[in-house]
């Protein structure tokens, strides 16, 4: 079992190539993808539209396979779907039939976790969430930003070493949005859970990242990978916004993104 805060590659793709077949087309979603990423990170991906993130996120996920190349975790290739590396979607992934609390402890009760330390571990994520006074409800009681909560917190249960979220926040409104994000940073701190967080959202990346791989048009590419300054663990938006460092990453990375960029050919691997 991986050690969450050893900083050793727990996912890596290794000139990755991923084709898709559609009516006899050939779609090539990714291409010389080489990445690295260690544990304890908390990556954030970004690139246009269709530039292949979700199918980076399914391959590390098990849901998809390179056409060539590799996708490895722990040192070892990834082939299929595993506890190990969780999935958060962009689709609401709550059981309606379920209180808050019951979805949030799902997992942990097809694990086997026993019913005391179910609580307490269900207990604390509701707390760090910010749904207390709402563990009885059902979904259909709770707003739609309140539901992503609850899906974010079912990955979260069990603990898998690697999350990976595609777009967790794209249907929810701008204002729930920045508190999910803020939640979100607060959760992987507290947990040192490896994040790869996939966004087509510029300021989405460079708030929540370590650092953002920055990707090409299609056929996806590494183009840079973008360090964003520790901002300690109170990294909220009013911080972020005042600060010049982060305004030279923002467009930085939009730069990257939008095919502006002076060096964008340079392909580098992080370390
Ligand atoms: N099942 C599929 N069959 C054929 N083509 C596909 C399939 N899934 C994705 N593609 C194509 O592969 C490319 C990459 O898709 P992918 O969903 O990975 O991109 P993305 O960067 O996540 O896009 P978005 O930000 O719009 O969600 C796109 O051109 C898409 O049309």
């Amino acid at each position: 079992m991986i050690q969450l805060n050893e900083r050793k590659p727990i996912l890596q793709a290794i000139n990755l190539r991923h084709e898709y077949e559609a009516r006899g087309e050939k779609i090539v979603a990714l291409q010389d993808v080489n990445l690295t990423i260690n544990a304890g990170d908390f990556v954030t991906v970004v690139g246009p539209s269709g530039c292949g993130k979700s199918t980076l996120a399914k391959i590390f996920a098990g849901l998809g396979t390179p056409t060539s190349g590799e996708a490895l975790y722990a040192g070892k290739p990834i082939n299929g779907p595993s506890a190990e590396r969780g999935m958060v979607f962009q689709e609401l992934a709550v059981l309606p039939w379920r209180t808050v609390v019951g979805n949030i402890g799902h997992g942990l009760e097809i694990a086997g976790v026993p019913k005391a330390e179910r609580e307490q571990r269900v207990a604390e994520l509701v707390q760090l969430i910010g749904l207390q006074g709402f563990e009885k409800k059902y979904p259909s009681e709770l707003s739609g930003g309140m539901r992503q909560r609850v899906a974010v917190a079912r990955t979260w249960a069990t603990r898998p070493p690697v999350i990976l979220m595609d777009e967790p926040f794209g249907a929810v409104d701008a204002i729930t949005r920045l508190t999910l994000q803020e939640e979100l940073i607060r959760l992987a701190r507290a947990t040192k859970q490896t994040v790869v967080f996939i966004t087509h959202s510029v300021e989405e990346a460079v708030f929540l990242g370590d650092y953002i791989v920055a990707m090409s048009s299609r056929p996806g590419r590494v183009l840079e990978i973008v360090p964003v300054p520790d901002m300690g663990i109170n990294r909220t938006w009013e911080k972020m916004i005042r600060d010049p460092r982060i305004e030279a990453i923002v467009s930085r990375v939009f730069e990257l993104v939008r095919g502006r960029a002076v060096d964008s050919s340079s392909e580098r691997q992080h370390a």
